[in-house]
């Protein structure tokens, strides 16, 4: 019997179209400015980006390699936690508003009194905890229990979810995952969480021969 839902975010309860074409770019604009203004806040970032690339980067080497980074859609924390801090403004300000997918917010709602729900998505915490903050719904923070992001270790990586079920403390297979992306979904399932793939037709391809469940939309989810 499942207790708990942990969920990604883009491609999964929002459109992977908002992440790419609005809060990426809006971090890609701003990113050169906030690192100048903010250097104290930021150092330990630029030093983490020096020490990945391995070279002695100049600072406006660090801003290019941060915005390759965003036009590769490198998942790489401190990428990660440096567009949280951008998105902050935006999100505080009204510029950026979360879409939440319409059977994603009316299940997340019902499962809320029933089951704990998580939030495990590459977007640092901080960032995770704004877009639920400001959402077309309103503010939607408190139906989740917890959030995890690249901190815990790669989304790929079958002992990043085996860290999420301890720290939730229950068993792999009382925690159901769902993701778009089939990485996500074995690894998930090798730590044996029981596992469904969203496939929204908007978002990415439904996979013929996938070896679990697939859904196109949160209605089919009867748990
Ligand atoms: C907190 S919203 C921004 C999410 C993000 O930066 C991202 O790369 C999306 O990755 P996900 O793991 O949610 O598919
Ligand atoms: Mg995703």
């Amino acid at each position: 019997m499942i207790k708990a839902i942990l969920l990604d975010i883009e491609g999964t309860v929002s459109p992977i179209s908002f992440v790419k074409d609005v809060m990426f770019p809006y971090s890609m604009e701003k990113m050169e400015n906030y690192i100048k203004n903010n250097k104290e806040k930021v150092k330990h970032i630029l030093d983490k980006v020096r020490e990945i690339e391995g070279k002695n980067l100049t600072d406006e080497e660090v801003i290019k390699t941060l915005k390759r980074w965003i036009d590769e859609d490198k998942k790489i924390d401190p990428l990660k936690e440096i567009q949280g801090y951008i998105w902050k403004e935006g999100f505080e300000t009204g510029k950026l508003k979360a879409p939440i997918y319409k059977d994603a917010y009316e299940k997340m709602k019902q499962w809320k009194d029933k089951y704990k729900l998580y939030i495990y998505s590459s977007g640092s915490v901080n960032a995770q905890k704004l877009f639920f903050s400001y959402t077309e719904y309103g503010n939607i923070l408190d139906w989740f229990s917890g959030h995890f992001d690249l901190k815990i270790g790669s989304k790929k990586e079958k002992s990043s979810y085996e860290k999420i079920a301890k720290e939730i403390g229950l068993k792999p297979e009382k925690i159901l995952f769902l993701s778009d992306n089939p990485d996500e979904i074995k690894a998930a399932k090798e730590a044996g969480l029981e596992v469904i793939k969203v496939s929204r037709p908007e978002d990415v391809p439904y996979l013929e021969n996938f070896p679990y469940k697939q859904i196109k939309s949160f209605e089919e989810i009867d748990l």
